[in-house]
């Protein structure tokens, strides 16, 4: 058994209530942060041996093995996971990848073309100066006023097109990583006592970001969960087919 586990995080308030306990409930654990886009390589070359990876890379990387029970999810509306829309449906064709997303950006280019039935372009961030859309996610998404022609919620659409909750990321490790079980009781304690703390988390971001306590806690409590049941795995699942058979990623 190592006597040192690295866990990586992304550096939104939603990551809290599963990576604000992780080091009180076992002295063996270091966190960091990174772009949930980045987490991928971090767990690849060592750097991390459990990271809240976005699904996408999930499904691209079988050498990595998802943790059961826990992920970033929402069943409806999420509020932090936004296509910004400059044009109104119809009239959409460009569009701008987050550079931080892998879930997101997957997720919307599947939304617009088989949901909205749109013929649209996905483009990287920098590379485009003024898209027609563009996808936002995290505190920045969450906290923004909505864009000229307004918002799509991702996880709301996904929903009316599915009936089904949307996965945005798991905690996964290698698959060889010998310590599977031990992680697993770790990244379990640690939401339960994260579970416990989701007021205390939530006053912090309201100093941090503005906002009342109020509203950071209905987003974390009410808009995110985090224990994932069979519906989320149904829609994780569902995710993982459709971006296999209908959008390259
Ligand atoms: C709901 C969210 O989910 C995030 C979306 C991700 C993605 O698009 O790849 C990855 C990690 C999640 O934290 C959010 O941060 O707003």
């Amino acid at each position: 058994m190592k006597n040192e586990f690295i866990f990586a995080g992304a550096p939104y308030s939603n990551s809290a209530p599963l990576v604000d306990k992780l080091t009180e409930v076992d002295p063996r654990v270091r966190v960091f942060n990174d772009h949930p886009a980045s987490l991928v390589r971090d767990l690849k070359a060592g750097r991390a041996d459990v990271a809240l990876i976005p699904v996408a890379h999930l499904f691209a990387h079988p050498e990595l093995t998802m943790l059961k029970g826990l992920g970033v999810a929402a069943d409806g509306p999420v509020r932090s996971v936004l296509l910004k829309c400059n044009k109104r449906m119809g009239h959409i064709k460009t569009v701008g990848r987050d550079p931080a997303s892998a879930t997101s950006n997957a997720l919307a280019e599947l939304l617009l073309k088989k949901h909205f039935k749109q013929k649209i372009e996905m483009h990287d961030f920098q590379s485009l100066e003024n898209p027609d859309a563009a996808v936002v996610i995290g505190d920045r998404a969450l906290c923004a006023d909505p864009g000229p022609a307004g918002d799509i919620d991702l996880a709301e659409a996904w929903k009316k097109m599915t009936g089904l909750p949307f996965v945005f990321a798991v905690w996964a490790v290698r698959s060889d990583f010998p310590d599977i079980e031990a992680v697993t009781d770790i990244v379990h304690q640690a939401y339960a006592a994260g579970f416990q703390a989701m007021e205390e988390i939530a006053e912090r971001f309201a100093g941090k970001l503005g906002g009342t306590t109020i509203f950071w806690l209905d987003y974390l409590d009410h808009s995110i969960h985090y224990k994932l049941d069979k519906q989320d795995l149904e829609g994780l699942n569902l995710f993982k087919k459709e971006l296999s058979t209908s959008i390259k990623y």
